[in-house]
């Protein structure tokens, strides 16, 4: 565990590792942002920053009501390296930390608002669109998940 304290934490994200089931998952959901420029055509988890006073996972479904326009049941925490209050999470860049949860879509048929493709991807597809550099162990967390 990297102690969070010693690396200020200005800004809390959180992001969906969709999958198809989350008690026996098989594919993963990878999105392609759209923007800003520098993150463009890069693959990420949807989802994004938690606003002030919001809960990581009121901020999660608005994330993906917004952006993919579905509603999802939340599982679990994909277990990260840096300890937040009552989850862990994954370093980003200096002063941001993603929270990453698996979900499962329950309703909603997916519509790209800040995408521009989505490819559910099976564990030897994982490797196959390049992922925004810092989502790459996550990834790897995740490939070991997947059945
Ligand atoms: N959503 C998301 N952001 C990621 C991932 N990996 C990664 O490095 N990031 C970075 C990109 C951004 O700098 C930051 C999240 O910002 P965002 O643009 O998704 O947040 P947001 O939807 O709230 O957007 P905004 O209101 O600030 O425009 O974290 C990821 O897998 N998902």
């Amino acid at each position: 565990m990297t102690d969070a304290a010693a690396q200020p934490i200005t800004r809390l994200v959180v992001g969906a590792a969709i999958v198809d089931d989350l008690t026996h998952p098989t594919v993963l959901l990878a999105a392609r942002r759209t923007a800003p420029s520098a993150l463009a055509g890069g693959w990420e988890f949807p989802g994004g920053k938690v606003e002030h006073d919001e809960s990581l996972e009121a901020a999660l479904h608005r994330e993906l009501a917004e952006e993919l326009d579905v509603t999802v049941e939340l599982g679990a925490q994909v277990t990260g390296p840096v300890a937040l209050d009552d989850a862990t999470g994954w370093p980003l860049k200096p002063g941001f930390v993603m929270q990453v949860r698996f979900a499962r879509i329950t309703t909603g048929t997916m519509r790209l608002v800040d995408h521009d493709q989505v490819r559910w991807l099976t564990p030897a597809q994982l490797y196959d669109v390049p992922w925004l550099p810092a989502d790459l162990p996550i990834v790897d967390a995740i490939r070991a998940l997947l059945h």
